[in-house]
C-alpha cells in the first residue's frame, strides 16, 4: 500500500443545534486515508458516518478541525474553489444512484465533465464502460436498467474525472445480493487496477469485508481502525466494538 495520504482529517468536531439540544455528531475524529486503499466506515445508526463523509468531501463544514484533500486545506477555499475541488478531485456514489432519467447511461457517466465544460477522454470512457460491463446498454435510460446496472453507471460516473478519492454512502443499500457483489467487485477493481482511493459507508459486513481497512464510529468517535478481514471477522468486530 502506498503511504501518501490523499485525505487527512485532524480533530474534526461537528455540533448540530445549540444548548441542551446540541448533538456532537463528530467528537474529535482524526484519520489519514492513503492513496490506493479501500476503507469501509461502519458504526451504529447516528454514530456520525454520513456527517464524516460529508465533511471529508467538502459538502459540510466542521465546527472545528481540519480536512486536507490531495494537499489542499478545505477551510481555506471560498465556495467557488470548493466547488471546483469537489468537481476535480472527488467522486460520489449514493445509495439512491442519483442518475438523471432523461439521459442515457453514457450521458449520465460523462455528465460531470459536461457540467464542468471539460473534454471527455474517450479512451478512458471506453475503459470505464467496459470495466463496469455496460457496453451493450450505453444508450439505455435508467428506467431501462436494473438497480445494479444503474449503480454501475453511478460508479463509472464517479470515476470519469479520475478523482483523487471516491466517497460511497451505502452504495449497495438498495441492491440485491448479486448486484451488491457486482458493485463491490467494481469498487475493488477500481482500487486494485486503477489505483483509486475509495471510502465507503456500509452497514453490511460482507460489503465491509471487501475493503482493506475498517473504521468503526460510535458516538462521533473512531473506536476501531484495523484491517478488514473476512465477513465473519467484521461481524465479530461489530459485536465487540459497536
Ligand atoms: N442536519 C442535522 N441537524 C441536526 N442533527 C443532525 C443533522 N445531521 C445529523 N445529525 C445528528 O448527528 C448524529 C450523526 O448523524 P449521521 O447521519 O452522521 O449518522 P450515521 O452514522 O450516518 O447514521 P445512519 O447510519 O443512520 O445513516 C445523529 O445524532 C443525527 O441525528
Amino acid at each position: 500500500m502506498n503511504a501518501i495520504p490523499i485525505v487527512t482529517a485532524v480533530d474534526l468536531r461537528r455540533r448540530f443545534g445549540e444548548g441542551e439540544a446540541a448533538v456532537d455528531a463528530l467528537d474529535g475524529v482524526s484519520l489519514e486515508l492513503p492513496q490506493g486503499a479501500f476503507t469501509a466506515v461502519m458504526g451504529p445508526s447516528g454514530s456520525g458516518k454520513s456527517t464524516l463523509m460529508h465533511i471529508l468531501a467538502g459538502l459540510d463544514q466542521p465546527t472545528s478541525g481540519s480536512v486536507v484533500v490531495d494537499g489542499v486545506e478545505l477551510a481555506n477555499l471560498d465556495d467557488k474553489k470548493l466547488t471546483q475541488l469537489r468537481r476535480d478531485k472527488i467522486g460520489f456514489i449514493f445509495q439512491s444512484f442519483n442518475l438523471l432519467p432523461v439521459l442515457t447511461a453514457e450521458e449520465n457517466i460523462v455528465l460531470p465533465l459536461r457540467i464542468a465544460g471539460a473534454k471527455v477522454d474517450r479512451e478512458w470512457l471506453e475503459t470505464l464502460i467496459e470495466t463496469v460491463g455496460l457496453g451493450a446498454r450505453r444508450t439505455h435510460h435508467p428506467s431501462e436498467l436494473s438497480g445494479g446496472q444503474q449503480q454501475r453507471v453511478a460508479v463509472a460516473r464517479a470515476l470519469i474525472s479520475k478523482p483523487a478519492v471516491v466517497f460511497a454512502d451505502e452504495p449497495t443499500g438498495n441492491l440485491d445480493s448479486q448486484s451488491s457483489a457486482e458493485v463491490l467487485g467494481l469498487l475493488r477493481r477500481s482500487v486494485d487496477e486503477l489505483g483509486q482511493t475509495v471510502v465507503m459507508v456500509t452497514h453490511d459486513a460482507h460489503a465491509a469485508a471487501v475493503a482493506d481497512r475498517i473504521l468503526v464510529l460510535a458516538d462521533g468517535q473512531i473506536v476501531h481502525d484495523g484491517d478488514a478481514g473476512s465477513a465473519d471477522d467484521v461481524l465479530d468486530l461489530m459485536r465487540t466494538v459497536a
